[in-house]
């Protein structure tokens, strides 16, 4: 392990006693005190923040899902040797991992490098991610006695998040911190599967089986979720991103039904905070409207439907994050414009803020030259 990235002392709180932003106060920090984001601060004018509220942007921004990760050189040698979870526990190489991107790509915004399930481990969930495969439960979620082992996360479970969060704003400026978790439902499914699903036929016998135990693992989940992202936006997140990966896999009335409210219950959590929230999910062209209802800012949205069309499914006044298909950036760099194109003239006709992402995670093996390119043809083609 480089000496360098050895992990750090426990954090200090250093927030204590400074309450949640509320949207009407005028509340003078600046980004690089760290906290809980102020509205004088640069941040809060960035391209990113405005769009998420959709005002007048300076250019349309820019950020990746797994941004940070497997398709940079560079991330592959400061992770040499070092296992996934425990690097998401050591703060400068968590700064370091989630700085690359932003240097080498010139995005408008940072995604904080950590996983879905770190927060399930901190609570002591007995899991590994496994290369080339995913999150692996070793006591999968089945009966009402496995709910022990999930209690609330408090702060002091995860002094590493608090800590990289620093020392991430303090060198970040203007560019805004995007926290995130894994959504309740998603996070239930690895926990109730074991691992990563096709089916998720625990997942969804256990919904359908035993409602009680369900509503009762889901809500447990929200708990954690909402403290997880609390922890973040305390240590000065910007903004905060709900992955519910998986959650197009549902019919939308059992969505609403069984999975929409633990994710509101998340959202409202956080509410007081007003930093904006973003909900993302694959596959979930029917259930857009719904991710919107659960508290969302800005709706994430996959290469499946055209931003205008998703524009038609969530309700008004909520910006869009999407959406250009991540295999698109192996093909010839004149089709990557092309397609680009069409999702700005989407997002155009939309008439919604627009945050420009791909529609789902970037592929290990994209040429990470491609996603630098693509990130100055997007500013370029909507300076205004
Ligand atoms: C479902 C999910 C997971 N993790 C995550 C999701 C939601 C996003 C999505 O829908 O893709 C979220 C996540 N995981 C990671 C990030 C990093 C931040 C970023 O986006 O730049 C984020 C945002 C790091 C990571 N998380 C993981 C890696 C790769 C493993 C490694 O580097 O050893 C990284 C960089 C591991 C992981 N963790 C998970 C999977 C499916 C995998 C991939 C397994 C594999 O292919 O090896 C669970």
């Amino acid at each position: 392990m480089p000496e360098d990235y050895a992990p750090g002392p426990p954090a200090q709180r250093r927030h204590h006693g400074r309450g949640p932003l509320r949207a009407c106060e005028d509340f003078r920090v600046t980004q690089s005190e760290s906290g809980p984001i102020g509205q004088s601060s640069p941040t809060y004018e960035s391209a990113f923040m405005r769009a998420c509220r959709g005002e007048e942007v300076p250019h349309t921004p820019v950020w990746f899902m797994r941004q940070a990760g497997r398709s940079l050189p560079e991330f592959r040698k400061v992770r040499e040797g070092i296992a996934m979870l425990d690097s998401c526990m050591m703060p400068e190489l968590v700064k370091e991992i989630t700085l690359q991107p932003v240097r080498r790509h010139g995005v408008d915004a940072a995604v904080y490098y950590s996983d879905i399930v770190v927060p399930l481990k901190a609570i002591g969930v007995d899991l590994d991610i496994k290369p080339g495969v995913g999150p692996v439960i070793a006591h999968p979620v089945r009966t009402r006695e496995d709910l022990a082992q999930l209690r609330p996360l408090e702060p002091d479970d995860v002094p590493y998040v608090t800590e990289a969060i620093g020392l991430l704003v303090a060198e970040l400026g203007a560019t805004p911190l995007l926290g995130f978790a894994g959504a309740p439902y998603t996070l239930a499914s690895y926990l109730v599967e074991g691992g990563p699903s096709r089916t998720y036929e625990n997942t969804k016998a256990m919904m359908y089986g035993d409602p009680e135990l369900w509503a009762e693992l889901i809500d447990r989940l929200a708990v954690i979720t909402a403290g997880f992202l609390k922890v973040q936006i305390e240590a000065g997140a910007s903004a905060v991103q709900l992955f519910d990966s998986w959650a197009g896999g549902l019919a939308p009335d059992d969505y609403r039904r069984s999975v929409m409210p633990a994710s509101q219950k998340v959202f409202a959590e956080v509410a007081s905070y007003g930093v904006p929230r973003i909900h993302f999910g694959v596959g979930t062209g029917e259930l857009l409207g719904l991710l919107g209802e659960a508290g969302a800012d800005v709706v994430g949205v996959d290469w499946r439907v055209p931003l205008e069309e998703a524009s038609r499914r969530v309700a008004p006044g909520k910006a869009l994050q999407g959406n250009l298909d991540p295999t698109v950036l192996f093909a010839p760099e004149s089709a990557v414009r092309a397609k680009t194109d069409e999702v700005l003239a989407s997002a155009k006709a939309s008439g919604r803020g627009h945050v420009f992402n791909l529609g789902h995670g970037v592929h290990p093996t994209t040429d990470p030259d491609a996603l630098t390119r693509l990130t100055a043809y997007v500013h370029e083609r909507t300076q205004r």
